[in-house]
């Protein structure tokens, strides 16, 4: 039966990302007239297991589109927008195969996304606690991108993310504001080293200096840590988005002017881990070798090794990765996916078990604050999502700094 909250139509719309590519929005139009939009993001070093965003030849987004104005509008059109997973089985069912690929998780995604806060409007609920009910609700500690690598840089460090991670405050804003003194500090460090013109961002925000060895680009962060009197209260980070470096012929890792088997690589991390206060490394190890995951896991057992391309936010690799005890974190990224409804069920599967989650941004992103909202209200441990200094980062920062200072929840600092 029609309601207000039934959906009278949905929309697809061609908007820009951070990088300026087209990509993809959906407006859903509820029945009473609420009207709310959802953003599809889109990476750039994709696990190759990812559910499939569709682009045509020339870039656009023009099919994805049709998805949504054609298929997925004529279908959910009457559905009651407040019945989530009952929308996103429709489009997994109208789709129809392993991995979006017939409508694109673009479309399903950024639907998925609009109806979720269309039914959030309508019922004057904030979209964290539409998501993750009533509460006790805690703030995720921040993963800061704050120097960038790999294939979101002009650089040639292979390691793609050196993140800082401020654990050691009481709320989020304090910990946002030592973060950022830390990245000032390391872009005047920068600056002093190379000349100004070398403080280049890179597709996150972070600066992307002329680096080319792991060592010096965590020695830059660790002096800004210490530099800015946060030794102790903010740590270190790394994503090193490893099947990007990964000769798959030569079956080496090519990283730091050198080539490295996989024993190397592994006994480097622990090295590493050894000599830096590292408490986070995501994707240590191409994206189909759970197994050193798992070895590197028991060989650092206070560092979070996390699993992005290695999982996909897809259930059936999670189970594999628990039934290895392969990692102790996990990237949640919604378009990976490609509905809320499984990216629920991924991030809960996880916390079940224990492992913490990371929801997280896209390198390419738009101004939507959307996943802070899904952070806060599915309580996950951490949210990563790039450094404090661009729009379409700090949209996602000013969320929930909006939600602590409204709602004073708690920080999650050092019980992340
Ligand atoms: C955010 C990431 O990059 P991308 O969006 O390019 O996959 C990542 O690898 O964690
Ligand atoms: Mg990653």
């Amino acid at each position: 039966m029609l309601n207000g909250f039934s959906i009278a139509r949905i929309q697809g719309i061609e908007i820009i990302d951070s990088r300026g590519n087209p990509t993809v929005r959906a407006k859903v139009t509820l029945e009473s007239g609420i009207k709310a939009t959802g953003d599809a993001p889109s990476g750039a070093s994709k696990g190759t297991r990812e559910a499939v965003e569709i682009r045509d030849p020339n870039g656009s987004v023009r099919g994805a589109l049709n998805s949504i104005n054609y298929y997925i509008s004529p279908a959910l059109t009457g559905v009651d927008s407040r019945n989530q997973s009952y929308a996103d089985n429709m489009m997994i069912e109208l789709d129809g195969t392993e991995n979006k690929a017939r409508l694109g998780a673009n479309a399903t995604i950024s639907t998925s996304i609009a109806i979720a806060k269309a039914a959030a409007k309508a019922m004057d609920v904030e979209i964290f606690t539409y998501i993750g009910g009533a509460g006790p609700h805690y703030i995720p500690v921040p993963l800061l991108n704050i120097l960038n690598g790999g294939l979101h840089a002009g650089n040639m460090l292979k390691i793609q993310e050196f993140i800082i991670v401020p654990v050691g405050f009481d709320t989020f804003k304090e910990a946002l504001l030592g973060s950022i003194a830390v990245y000032k500090t390391l872009k005047n460090l920068v600056t002093e080293k190379y000349g100004k013109i070398y403080t280049a961002l890179g597709d996150e925000g972070g600066i992307s200096p002329p680096l080319s060895v792991t060592e010096d680009a965590l020695d830059l962060v660790y002096t800004a840590i210490k530099n800015s009197g946060m030794e102790g209260k903010i740590m270190i980070g790394m994503d090193a988005a490893a099947s990007d470096f990964y000769n798959e012929k030569k079956q080496i890792y090519e990283i730091d002017n050198v080539t490295k088997t996989t024993q190397q690589l592994m006994d480097f991390y622990v090295d590493l881990a050894n000599r830096y206060p590292l408490v986070y490394l995501e994707d240590p190890f191409e994206e189909n070798d759970i197994k050193s995951f798992s070895e590197l896991q028991g060989k650092i057992k206070d560092v979070i090794v996390t699993g992005d391309d290695l999982y996909t936010t897809n259930i059936k690799y999670l189970k594999r990765g628990m039934e290895l005890g392969a990692t102790k974190g996990v990237i949640v990224k919604p378009n990976q996916i490609g509905t809320l409804t499984e990216t629920i069920e991924f991030l809960n599967l996880a916390k079940e078990n224990s492992i913490k989650t990371v929801v997280s941004h896209r390198s390419g992103e738009t101004e939507d604050g959307f996943i802070a909202d899904l952070a806060v209200g599915l309580n996950s441990n951490f949210i990563k999502t790039g450094a404090p200094s661009r729009g379409e980062r700090t949209s996602k920062y000013n969320r929930i700094l909006e939600i602590e200072e409204e709602y004073s929840l708690k920080y999650r600092g050092n019980k992340y």
